[in-house]
């Protein structure tokens, strides 16, 4: 696992789009994973100032997200397909036709989770994936447990990740308590990965992450043994390791 320290969270997100503009500009019908969450914004808006001065052209892109909540369709403004569109799709030249979230509004989850892993499947697999890392050390919506899961799964979301992710709704009520998601296998079967975090608030996680034992309950610390995932944090995240 490659870690890259930059200074702040603008350096971060720099480099991290310079990292999926190499993969882009390298393969341009690549099949990039994608990830939601406060983080990686910087990096979509990087892609898209690169897209706008003619660096990059996403029209033979593919694309899939790592999760979605059950439950909320592609309209429902806090969904991932809503993030992403606003964030992404909208502002760069890739296919809407070309990009994949799991289906939030497909109330049976074997179905949904199996038609997502087959999408993928078909693909032959996911290029790059980029991750962003939970409090606890989830990746996607691969919470804390006493496995690891292979495929594309229903779960239920940890009681912090909902008190987390509550400050986006009305009403705590609001917050969807599942989720479709990648399993760690679907995540590790990616040929790269780039991993973005920022700020003290991750500091202690992410050196679980690095430096310790490979373990289900710290989820991302399985990234550990992926041959090319690359870590890109900054300065505050990496505080508490001695990197
Ligand atoms: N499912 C997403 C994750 O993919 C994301 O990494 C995490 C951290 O989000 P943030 O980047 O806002 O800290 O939030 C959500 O739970």
């Amino acid at each position: 696992m490659r870690v890259i320290k930059t200074k702040d969270y603008a350096d971060m997100s720099r480099k991290a789009a310079n990292i999926i503009s190499a993969q882009v500009i390298l393969k341009p019908d690549c099949v990039l994973g994608l990830a939601t969450g406060s983080t990686p914004i910087g990096t979509y808006d990087q892609l898209v100032d690169r897209y706008e001065n003619g660096d990059l052209d996403f029209s033979r892109v593919n694309s899939v997200n790592l999760d979605e909540y059950r439950g909320l369709d592609k309209d429902n403004d806090q969904s991932y397909r809503y993030f992403m569109n606003k964030h992404l799709f909208s502002r760069v030249n890739i296919d809407v036709a070309h990009t994949y979230v799991p289906d939030g509004s497909e109330p049976d989850s074997s179905k949904a989770c199996a038609d997502y892993e087959a999408i993928i499947e078909n693909f032959g697999g996911i290029d790059l994936q980029l991750l962003g890392l939970g409090h606890n050390g989830h990746i996607g919506f691969n919470e804390p447990t006493d496995h690891f899961p292979k495929n594309t799964h229903c779960v239920d979301l940890a009681e912090s990740t909902i008190n987390a992710n509550k400050r986006f709704f009305e009403k705590e009520e609001d917050v969807p308590r599942q989720a479709y998601t990648m399993g760690i296998g679907t995540i590790m079967r990616a040929k790269s990965i780039l991993v973005v975090v920022s700020g003290a608030d991750k500091a202690e996680i992410l050196n679980k992450v690095i430096n310790g034992p490979i373990t289900p309950e710290v989820p991302a610390s399985i990234l550990q043994l992926h041959p090319n995932a690359t870590i890109v944090a900054d300065e505050a995240a990496l505080s508490k390791t001695s990197l």
